[in-house]
């Protein structure tokens, strides 16, 4: 369970996350949705304790991200694909994030496998491909088995069978009684992964409901996403 508590954080004159208060539960896939510049990484950001906030605050199980010893064990998170050094390899990169968890190697290996990067693991992740280096980052957010996941755009570079991959991870992991925080761009998938559905604009709540208590109504969730953020684009 996660939970933001009018979770706010100001750039300067940008209010990017503007009071968000909401609970995310564990048992389903809460997409989160918005516009370019809605506040989706900072939120996401925030609940990882890699920016503070202004004020409010982000609590997993009523803790901040901080305050756990050993936080890959509670919450697995994709946020910049990129962020791995070029010169280690796929394998070494996890070995140093389990390392730094108590994690036990065979787990490195176990999610390499399940990410598909089991025969790439001891190549240079400055060689990944882009898929690659989002599925390295998929690998990362499970190492520590954490009830916790939140994934920004996990979709971006898969291909087809990355997408379907990723797709039936996400449900998977629900269905075991994890809480799955995932952002996106692409409605057609979230329509087909999410259970539920935060949408904000200009860092503010614009619907926190089921999806299909949403795309009730409308032909697609991409009309009635439309309609919810019709004035909330940046121009
Ligand atoms: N480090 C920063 N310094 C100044 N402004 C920032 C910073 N990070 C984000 N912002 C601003 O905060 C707002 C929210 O940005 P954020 O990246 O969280 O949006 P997003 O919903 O993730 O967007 P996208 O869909 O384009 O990835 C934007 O106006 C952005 O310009």
């Amino acid at each position: 369970m996660m939970t933001l508590e009018k979770l706010t954080k100001r750039f300067g004159a940008t209010v990017a996350v503007d009071g968000l208060d909401v609970e995310i539960r564990p048992g389903r896939v809460t997409g989160f949705l918005g516009p370019n510049g809605a506040g989706k990484s900072t939120t996401m950001r925030m609940i990882l304790d890699l920016d503070r906030p202004t004020s409010g605050r982000a609590l997993l199980d009523g803790r901040s991200y901080s305050a756990y010893e050993w936080p890959l064990r509670h919450v697995g998170a994709l946020l910049e694909a990129g962020a791995v050094h070029p010169g280690r390899t796929g394998r070494n990169h996890l070995l140093a994030m389990a390392r730094s968890n108590a994690i036990p190697v065979r787990r490195v290996d176990e999610v390499l496998e399940l990410a598909g990067l089991g025969g790439s693991a001891r190549k240079r992740a400055g060689a990944y491909s882009m898929g690659m280096r989002q599925r390295l980052g998929i690998a990362g957010a499970l190492l520590g088995d954490p009830p916790v996941v939140v994934l920004d755009e996990p979709v971006n570079g898969l291909d087809p069978d990355g997408v379907r991959w990723i797709r039936g991870l996400m449900r998977g992991l629900a269905a075991e009684g994890r809480t799955v925080f995932v952002s996106s761009h692409l409605l057609s998938e979230m329509q087909v992964t999410a259970d539920h559905l935060i949408v904000i604009g200009r860092g503010r709540l614009l619907a926190d409901a089921p999806l299909a208590e949403i795309v009730a109504g409308h032909a697609s969730l991409e009309d009635a996403y439309y309609q919810l953020t019709d004035g909330s684009v940046l121009s």
